[in-house]
């Protein structure tokens, strides 16, 4: 008798990017994909903090879907820093898939993306979403304009919306996932959007109590969610900030603050997951990069001015 939880031998797991203007229907992809409303959860990937928006198991082929929200024409600094970021995600992933809407076609936004793809080091694949609202020929149009734009190793046209060619790109991605063990056991697998959604709670909660006192880039990690005999769940999270002064205003007077942060994310984490929760918050200083320009140039990235 084979167990059905331990993996295959032959594993294979990586990171896929993906990338597009908003509107592109990365969201839709993703959830046609993944196969469930996924939420965001932060995942390091080697030195680059990326978003995991979803895994997919397929045959021996674990593939771990990150993604960065505002990838295009930065306006603000903070902005610049969260495309700097979204770029390094790609960066790091082992295939990057640039989403285009096909019946906008390359407008300015798709264009400043494929501009820039030649930062990405590792394959890049193209595709063409919403093929549901367009013509044959002007697919074929679109995908010669973009090819010569980038040299994209493979061309995908699906509707996200209606799953045309979706399996099509996850088996193909599943064989381009390089061996190694995957990161997120099976079993576990069914937990992450719960894990995922429990960090945005935690987060939304800070944000409303010290939306202006902290910078964005604020992050809270799920680090644990361990279940009791009892049917409850201990939970561990880590709220991240860039100094120590913003430690001291999330921590609060006597621990005021993060205790009411922590009460109010644990009964709504317990609504959700439907058993009693004990939340322990933790907060912890990570050095903001967003102003070092040796970090960007680690990154290979220019430094916005
Ligand atoms: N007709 C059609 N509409 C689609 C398709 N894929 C996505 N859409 C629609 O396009 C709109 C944007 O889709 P989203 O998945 O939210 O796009 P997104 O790229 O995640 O957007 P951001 O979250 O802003 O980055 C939604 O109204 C979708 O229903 C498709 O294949 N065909």
């Amino acid at each position: 008798m084979t167990d059905i939880e331990t993996p295959p031998a032959d594993t294979k797991c990586g990171f896929v990017a993906l990338i597009g203007a908003p509107n592109a229907g990365k969201s839709t992809l993703l959830n046609a994909l993944v196969g469930a409303k996924v939420s965001i959860v932060t995942h390091k990937v080697q030195t680059t903090r990326a978003l995991v928006r979803g895994v997919v198991i397929e045959g021996n082929s674990e593939i771990i879907f990150v993604d960065t929200p505002g990838i295009f024409a930065p306006k603000r600094r903070l902005d610049r820093a969260m495309v700097a970021t979204a770029w390094g995600g790609a960066k790091d992933a082992d295939l990057t898939g640039v989403l285009v809407d096909a019946r906008k076609g390359l407008d300015d936004e798709a264009l400043e993306i494929l501009e820039r793809l030649g930062q990405v080091k590792k394959p890049v694949f193209l595709i063409l979403n919403k093929i549901d609202l367009v013509k044959r020929e002007q697919l074929l149009k679109l995908t010669q304009d973009a090819s010569e734009k980038h040299p994209f190793v493979r061309v995908f046209m699906i509707s996200a919306q209606n799953g045309d060619g979706v399996d099509d790109l996850k088996q193909w991605l599943a064989g381009e996932m390089p061996p190694g063990p995957w990161l997120y056991p099976e079993d576990q697998l069914s937990d992450l959007p719960l894990r995922m959604l429990a960090s945005e709670i935690t987060r939304e909660k800070l944000f409303l109590r010290l939306h202006e006192e902290l910078p964005y880039s604020s992050t809270v990690e799920t680090e644990l969610w361990e279940v009791r005999k009892d049917g409850s769940a201990r939970i561990e999270q880590t709220i991240y900030v860039e100094r120590e002064s913003q430690k001291k205003i999330v921590i609060g007077k006597g621990g005021q603050t993060i205790k009411s942060i922590s009460m109010a994310a644990r009964d709504e984490i317990a609504e959700i997951a439907e058993q009693p929760i004990h939340l322990f918050l933790f907060v912890k200083v990570r050095e903001n990069w967003s102003d070092d320009p040796e970090r960007y140039r680690e990154m290979g990235l220019e430094f916005p001015r």
